[in-house]
């Protein structure tokens, strides 16, 4: 597989502060789906915005598709930060259509595809609602979607089911493991839960807390398709102990 994206020796602080990563070096290839994991703080979301290209003062060096150069990365990634930041007074619909009108897109034909977009992320029906009448699910697949349609082969998902109930989180698993399927998309996911992590990822980095020591990788190696039941499976339940296993070793350095 083609490598899309490549990290060498990233290292960042915000003005006047300690590091908060240093030395950060990983590749990403086109269609991977790749989890990264650690404490809380660690730097995971900073280091997404800084793959987005909205932290310019970071050190070392990140590729996109072979190019190093900043402005050639704004626009061509789709983030979604962790706050799903739908906007209060759109639509779903408007809500989706964003991307579009930002870039002069947003005509018949854009709201057609949106439209379409929108029955096939569940939310057929509440085209015309406004996200306080939707569920934290539905919310996070519409905010998805604006994602999605902002275009660009590198999506940056960051903790899209921290905060939703267990049962969710299962039924939006099931859903993005089809969709990922289907989208042929690169992407790079922050969670805190390891079983996610497994479930959804080819490999998982694992960052290191206090802003020392490498990346960890671990490859996941499960077959695809993926299913719901597989976290049962003792290939799983390894993966999971190997994964905690080496988490509290980098919280106890
Ligand atoms: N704008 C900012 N200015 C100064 N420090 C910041 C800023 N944003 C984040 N930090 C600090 O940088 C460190 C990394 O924060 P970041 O949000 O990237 O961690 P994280 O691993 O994503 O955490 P979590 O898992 O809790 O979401 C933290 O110590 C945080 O307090």
């Amino acid at each position: 597989m083609e490598e899309l994206l490549s990290l060498r020796r990233l290292s960042f602080s915000f003005p006047q502060q300690k590091l908060v990563f240093s030395d950060l070096s990983l590749t990403v290839r086109q269609g991977e789906f790749v989890s990264i994991i650690g404490a809380s703080g660690c730097g995971k979301s900073t280091l997404f915005k800084a793959i987005a290209g909205l932290l310019a003062e970071a050190q070392g060096e990140i590729a996109l598709q072979g190019s190093a150069r900043g402005e050639n990365r704004l626009g061509q990634i789709a983030y979604m930060p962790q706050q799903d930041l739908l906007l209060p007074w759109r639509t779903v619909l408007d809500n989706c259509l964003l991307p579009l009108e930002i870039k002069g897109r947003a005509g018949k034909g854009g709201a057609a595809t949106v439209w379409e977009m929108l029955e096939r992320f569940g939310l057929a029906g509440y085209e015309l609602a406004y996200p306080h009448e939707l569920s934290g699910g539905m919310r996070q697949r519409a905010a998805f979607l604006r994602t999605l349609m902002t275009g660009g082969e590198l999506m940056l998902l960051d903790e899209p089911f921290g905060a939703l109930d267990a049962m969710t989180k299962r039924d939006m698993h099931r859903w993005l493991l089809e969709l990922w399927g289907e989208l042929g998309r690169t992407v790079m996911f922050i969670t805190h839960d390891l079983e996610e992590a497994i479930l959804l990822s080819d490999r998982i980095f694992l960052m290191p807390s206090g802003s020392v020591g490498p990346l960890q990788e671990l490859n996941v190696g499960l077959p695809r398709p993926r299913r719901l039941e597989m976290n049962y499976e003792l290939g799983f339940v390894s993966l999971r102990a190997e994964l905690e296993r080496r988490l509290y070793e980098t919280r106890t350095v």
